[in-house]
């Protein structure tokens, strides 16, 4: 069993307590349940912003303890003051280290899209994104059947909520896409191996249509690198561990978006 295999074995099991102990007409009820969705596709891509979904990722199968210590509540707002367009908040806590209580802190006390960063595999967890504040949900394509993903991106939408289908090649890609989704992200991780390189991205983006947002996830660590897919086509960049991994995650986002935005405009003076 590889390690996807697990999380989602292990994710069934849990979903399964969770709809056991938290029946949806109770998460029906939660303050956010009817909140207004804040559109991801429209902040990813705002000429405006950066176009990055910086994540808060605690720990990861990958890598192991990435930061103990950061707080979300201060992380969240310093990735968006620092220019991120959105956040993505991980709640998986075996896996991950998150919390559902983490994306409403970030929730709380950001108005920007935020991204349920989790292993869906069922309506209920949808519905559960929705009542903790989430406005867009993550549809993993090596961890769904096709007909399967479909029918959760068109439950999300019947809720108003966006949908981020990730592929890590054509064939995923071919067999996932659906008109439930609203952005596409090319995981430069392959979850099977933990292999990264952003030539996955670069290599797919092109199979894309341009119907869809097109994201890159995954192992950016170099603005560089950010430039070079954006100059690709993708409109929106997720990342978590090269943010994360510093004692302020949020200065680590400044930084790198500064440089970004440097690098930008000096292509832009050349050009
Ligand atoms: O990150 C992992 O080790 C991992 C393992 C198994 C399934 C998913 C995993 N990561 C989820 C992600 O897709 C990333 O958190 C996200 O794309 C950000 O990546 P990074 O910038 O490399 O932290």
């Amino acid at each position: 069993m590889n390690i996807l295999e697990k999380i989602i074995a292990d994710k069934y099991r849990e979903v399964a307590e969770r709809k056991s102990l938290i029946p949806t007409k109770l998460l029906e009820k939660s303050i956010f349940y009817d909140g207004k969705v804040v559109s991801m596709k429209k902040y990813v891509t705002d000429p405006e912003k950066s176009g990055i979904i910086a994540e808060f990722k605690r720990k990861s199968p990958s890598k192991g303890l990435i930061n103990g210590s950061a707080s979300v509540e201060q992380v969240s707002i310093g990735y968006m003051q620092a220019g991120a367009s959105a956040l993505s908040i991980l709640t998986d806590q075996e896996y991950f280290g998150g919390s559902n209580e983490d994306l409403k802190i970030a929730r709380k006390f950001n108005f920007c899209p935020i991204l349920r960063k989790d292993f869906v595999v069922d309506e209920y967890q949808i519905i559960e994104a929705k009542s903790i504040g989430a406005d867009c949900v993550l549809l993993i394509a090596a961890a769904l059947e096709s007909e399967k993903l479909k029918s959760l991106a068109n439950f999300a939408k019947s809720l108003g909520m966006e949908v981020l289908l990730e592929v890590h090649d054509g064939e995923e890609l071919k067999k996932s896409l659906n008109d439930g989704v609203d952005l596409v992200g090319v995981n430069n991780r392959n979850l099977k191996t933990f292999e990264v390189s952003i030539d996955t991205s670069l290599e797919l983006v092109t199979a894309i249509p341009d119907s869809f947002i097109k994201i890159s996830e995954s192992g950016i660590s170099d603005p560089r690198a950010l430039m070079q897919l954006k100059k690709a086509g993708f409109d929106g960049f997720l990342i978590g561990e090269n943010f994360m991994k510093s004692s302020r995650p949020e200065q680590a986002a400044y930084n790198f978006i500064k440089e970004f935005k440097r690098l930008a405009a000096s292509e832009l003076s050349e050009a």
